[in-house]
């Protein structure tokens, strides 16, 4: 079948076979981790300790459990506060809106867990409960996908996304076939990618810094340093809700299987993997050590968000004071690109700071295990092959003039290395 744009989108993910394998890999990767998280010998690449059965994934209460936090992330999307902003400009000229209010539904989230637990909810019997949990969120993403897939059977040939509609039922089921999936206004992919995946990390994180207090009478440093950082993360991320609408998972990949399970299983319940690993083994850590953490973190946000500051500012209004002295590169679609500041350093400056970050957020568990380092890991792939998705968009979207950018600036992530 052709692509929306009438010409075939060339395969990603290493095709169907590529897909079929992701979808069985990162579940298994996900209850890997979460199984050895807790093993004594916490091995990344050794066997996990046991193979759960049914009696240990499925249960209906942890189901009810995770549908009543769908439906009160669902709820907070709804509701009338904040502004309403308007997405990238689609193929047919119109504009979705979008509520920005995420910052307000993870304000809201604390208070009425906060009022919960005062009223005496478990909070910290949570990590006893995750491995259900995921199961829950596995088989959502599943089910959601297909019918996900089913929907764009009948939605109208401009609402496909670029990828993902290659006729091959595998690889359209994990890319997604439709671009901005919705019922009304309620736009399934954007309530995926930063509600009830983020906020449900951050939730999780807290639960195990109780259980923590709980186990040995207060938190450790370890504990507290990664709960700050990736509580700074998902804040921010929520704080800055509308530059979200410029990333390619909003305005390129379409909503399938892969976004699906990435938002809402593997956020939570990989990305919480540092404090998972530090419950069950206790680090020692020094303030000397903690602060140097600190300062490598500090270094890692300054990046990320002056370069997705930086960019965000020039797409809105490129004579914003703070932006109007930066040099540039004309484009045949009218658009510029910068080259210099942050994005005259590297072409990716905001995957540089993420990764520094990740750095910062792995390193209170110490260097005996290779486990909490998974995450950093993980994101490098991730961004490298991100990296590359982007660059040949870029390079359809601009030719020449982005040849010229490689050309003034030559490294992609990391000066001088890459
Ligand atoms: N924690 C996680 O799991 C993940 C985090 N991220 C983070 O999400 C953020 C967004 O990432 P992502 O959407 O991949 O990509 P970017 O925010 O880097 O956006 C790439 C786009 O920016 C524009 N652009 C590129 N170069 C220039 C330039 N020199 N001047 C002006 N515009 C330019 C182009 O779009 P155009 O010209 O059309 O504006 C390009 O397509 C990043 O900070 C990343 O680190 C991403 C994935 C996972
Ligand atoms: C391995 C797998 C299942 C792949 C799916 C990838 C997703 C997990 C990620 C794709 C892009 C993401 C972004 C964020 C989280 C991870 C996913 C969904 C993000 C919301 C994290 C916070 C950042 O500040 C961000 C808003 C820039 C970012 C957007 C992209």
């Amino acid at each position: 079948m052709a692509s929306p744009q009438g010409s075939r989108a060339p395969l990603e993910f290493g095709g169907p076979l590529g897909a079929a394998v992701l979808m069985l890999l990162l579940p298994a990767t996900m209850f890997h981790l979460l199984l050895v998280a807790r093993s004594g010998p916490a091995r990344l690449l050794g066997p996990p300790p046991y193979l759960p059965g049914p009696e240990v994934l499925w249960s209906p209460q942890m189901l009810l459990l995770w549908f009543t936090w769908l439906g009160l992330q669902a709820a907070l999307y709804l509701l009338p506060a904040g502004k309403v902003a308007e997405g990238q400009e689609l193929k047919d000229k119109s504009r979705l809106r979008y509520p920005i209010n995420g910052f307000q539904a993870l304000v809201l989230t604390a208070l009425l867990v906060g009022l919960a637990v005062s009223a005496g909810l478990p909070l910290g019997a949570l990590p006893e409960m995750l491995l259900p949990l995921a199961f829950a969120a596995t088989l959502t993403a599943f089910i959601f996908s297909l019918l996900l897939y089913l929907k764009a059977l009948v939605a109208p040939a401009s609402a496909l996304a670029p990828g993902g509609n290659s006729g091959n039922p595998i690889y359209d089921f994990f890319l997604g076939r439709e671009l901005n999936p919705r019922i009304w206004s309620f736009d399934f992919k954007y309530f995926c990618e930063l509600r009830p995946g983020l906020i449900g990390w951050v939730l999780i994180n807290l639960a195990l810094l109780m259980q923590e207090a709980e186990l040995r009478g207060s938190p450790s440093l370890a504990m507290w340093l990664v709960n700050g950082f990736q509580l700074l993360y998902v804040g921010d991320a929520l704080w800055h809700e509308e530059a979200v609408l410029t990333t390619m998972d909003i305005t390129h990949d379409g909503f399938g299987f892969m976004l699906a399970f990435g938002d809402l299983a593997w956020v939570p319940f990989t990305y919480s993997l540092q404090a998972q690993f530090l419950l069950h083994h206790p680090q020692p850590l020094g303030l000397p050590m903690a602060s140097v953490i600190c300062v490598i973190n500090a270094v890692g946000y300054y990046i990320f968000r002056g370069a997705n500051s930086q960019k965000s500012t020039f797409r809105k209004n490129p004579s914003d004071p703070r932006v109007a002295g930066l040099e540039t590169i004309p484009t045949a679609t009218g658009r510029q690109l910068l080259v210099s500041g942050w994005w005259g350093m590297v072409r990716h400056p905001n995957y540089l700071g993420d990764l520094i970050m990740a750095l910062a957020w792995s390193l209170p568990c110490g260097v005996s295990h290779l486990l909490p380092y998974f995450y950093l890991l993980y994101f490098t792939a991730l961004l490298v092959h991100r990296e590359a998705r982007d660059e040949q968009q870029c390079l359809r979207k601009y030719g020449l003039a982005w040849h010229e950018y490689c050309r003034r600036v030559p490294y992609r992530i990391l000066p001088y290395v890459y």
